[in-house]
């Protein structure tokens, strides 16, 4: 989806969208913010009719005890309004942060749920970091759009009995206002679309700098950034992009700036008006003092009433881009079917045929499709490897067959079907994957192999992590299956080493079970010794499952059924280790540069790996 000039949602669609989640969340909030509008309107009020009334009482000569009585009796209305507000305050504060923070796992579970494609798609990305920005603390706009409105009610109330109480005054006078209070919130909207319209810029350079900060306080690249001398690389490009981004700051300033300077403008000649007309007033007319001080301050806090709804329904519209963003987030389109798509229930021992028919695939954005009129059939129980030089579209292949990725041209069908109509996450169900950019959960062994905090079948944990040949090293860890792994949570965690990693995910594709069975060089960070045992496991991990098996080791590819030799996304030749070796073409050739390295010298080429 690309982004618009406009806004998806308006400020009022916004707005119902907040009331909509509390509704049904946090029933309380909007009449806890009514409540505290009313408190916050009421203190105004009172504090402006104290004085007056104060000042009545002498010009009339009341006796002592009446006046005592009226400073009492709006000293006690203040004292309670104010205890009233700083209770609502909190009580309010704490549903609104409990809003803002199921609104973040509405995010993280687009995020985590979405097509795969979004996840390539670096507009997607930015976005989504634009949204958990907007939800990030208390003053972020998915919470402080209740402040907002609650600030809006109050001005309402106030303007509203403030307006009663001048309605006495010239017609005109209000005109004054109403016109200077509309052409400031005209002016303060057409500068907010400004911004709006430039979002894109801003998430273009918060995404690089985020990247940099990711990067340096990334564990992984620390090795890198030392022995590579990064750190000069990553403060050039920080300063090049921090340049970019404060020009577009002081931009956005340069905007917001021109709204405070319309705002005084307009505020002066309103103010300006409304005094020269109460001084005339008492010239000619001979307003009493506590009238004249009554109109006075109703005149100046009217005027405030006015610019407080103007300036927080600037400020609402500010927030409505970002509430926008965030919708807009939520609403990026899936392009693949889920709880929409065919249900597909599978077994374990499902027989599973996935077919490629004439399929080529380009990468969004990519000039040349990355692979070509795929005709494959990879049949139910079948051990197929993939084996390809860099770049040759091995992992391509085995994205669309397990179905992160939509063909561009052609279909790729389970058993017949297209899978494009099952709900992909049943698909997904069917695939058990030890991929090369495995990720490792901080949590226990146990959680891990199992993927579940709940009901993990222990047994088979154990029996998995001895297929994985982790046995031993989970009997030396302290609390065996319940050893925390990682220490970015836990801060006594035990760190695996990547040969131990990755058998740990092996024993997690294993647990899992799942009818086809995916390893993309699944013993690559693996000792020799190693790598031999899962060979020899290999057969036994795979009995009765299709399996894709993508190597660059193509010793290990003689376990296979069948090998695909690919080259620039074509599938160019395909047979028996055995066969291949005797067709003498690109196989035959690579296999015989890695059999020189493994044993210099030796004339059997199968023996030396
Ligand atoms: N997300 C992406 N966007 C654009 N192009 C991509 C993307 N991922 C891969 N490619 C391109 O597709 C081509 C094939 O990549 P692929 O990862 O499938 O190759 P591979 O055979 O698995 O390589 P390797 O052996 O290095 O893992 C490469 O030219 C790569 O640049």
């Amino acid at each position: 989806m690309k982004q618009s000039q406009k806004p998806t949602y308006n400020t009022l669609q916004n707005v119902g969208y907040m009331l909509g989640l509390s509704r049904r969340h946090y029933p309380s909030i909007p009449y806890l913010c009514l409540a505290m509008a009313a408190v916050t309107a009421g203190g105004s009020i009172a504090q402006l009719l104290i004085v007056p009334a104060v000042l009545r009482q002498v010009e009339v000569h009341a006796p002592l005890a009446s006046l005592v009585t009226a400073i009492v009796f709006f000293g006690a209305v203040l004292f309670l309004l104010y205890g009233l507000k700083a209770y609502l305050k909190e009580v309010v504060s704490t549903s609104r942060g409990n809003l803002r923070l199921l609104m973040v796992t509405k995010i993280s579970d687009k995020m985590a749920r979405t097509s795969f494609p979004n996840t390539l798609d670096t507009e997607f990305e930015n976005r989504v970091e634009r949204a958990l920005v907007s939800c990030q603390s208390p003053a972020s706009p998915t919470e402080a759009v209740w402040a907002t409105l609650t600030d809006i009610l109050t001005n309402l109330i106030g303007f509203g009995v403030y307006l009663a109480l001048l309605s006495g005054l010239h017609p005109l006078l209000l005109a004054v206002v109403a016109v200077t209070t509309l052409a400031g919130y005209l002016f303060s909207h057409r500068i907010n679309q400004w911004v709006y319209q430039h979002r894109k810029e801003e998430d273009t350079y918060q995404g690089r700098l985020n990247y940099l900060l990711r990067t340096s306080t990334d564990r992984s690249y620390a090795k890198d950034i030392r022995i590579f001398g990064l750190k000069p690389w990553m403060d050039a490009v920080w300063s090049k992009v921090m340049r970019l981004y404060q020009d577009y700051l002081r931009q956005r300033q340069l905007h917001y700036l021109w709204i405070d300077v319309i705002d005084l403008v307009l505020t002066v000649a309103r103010d300006g008006i409304a005094y020269a007309y109460l001084i005339w007033l008492a010239l000619t007319e001979g307003l009493p003092a506590s009238q004249f001080l009554l109109y006075f301050s109703a005149v100046s806090g009217f005027t405030q009433w006015v610019a407080g709804i103007l300036d927080k329904i600037s400020e609402l519209h500010r927030q409505s881009l970002e509430l926008s963003l965030f919708r807009e987030t939520l609403d990026w389109p899936e392009t693949f079917r889920f709880e929409d798509g065919k249900p597909l229930p599978s077994t374990p021992d499902m027989p599973c045929e996935i077919r490629f028919d004439h399929v080529s695939y380009r990468y969004p954005e990519a000039e040349q499709d990355t692979l070509h009129d795929i005709c494959l059939t990879i049949h139910a129980g079948e051990k197929l490897a993939i084996v390809g030089l860099n770049g040759a579209g091995k992992t391509t292949l085995v994205r669309l067959a397990c179905g992160f990725l939509d063909p561009t041209q052609g279909r790729v069908l389970l058993n017949g079907q297209d899978i494009r109509q099952y709900n992909r996450r049943d698909y997904y169900a069917l695939f058990s994957a030890v991929f090369q950019d495995f990720s490792m959960l901080e949590a226990s062994v146990a959680e891990n192999v199992a993927q579940r905090v709940e009901g993990i079948d222990t047994d088979r944990v154990r029996q998995c992590l001895d297929q994985a040949g982790l046995t031993e090293m989970v009997r030396s860890l302290p609390q065996g299956l319940d050893t925390k792994l990682g220490r970015k949570v836990h801060e006594d965690g035990t760190e695996l080493s990547g040969g131990q990693t990755q058998r740990l995910m092996l024993a997690r594709a294993l647990y899992k079970n799942g009818p086809v069975l995916v390893l993309d060089e699944p013993t690559a960070a693996l000792d020799p010794i190693a790598e031999d045992d899962i060979y020899q496991k290999y057969n036994r991990m795979t009995a009765g499952r299709t399996s894709l098996f993508i190597s660059h080791r193509l010793a290990s590819t003689r376990f296979c059924d069948r090998i695909l030799f690919i080259e620039h996304g074509r599938i160019t030749e395909q047979g028996t280790h055995e066969s291949l070796l005797a067709a003498g073409g690109g196989y035959a050739g690579l296999f015989a540069v890695q059999s020189k390295y493994y044993q210099e010298g030796d004339s059997e080429d199968e023996q030396a790996i």
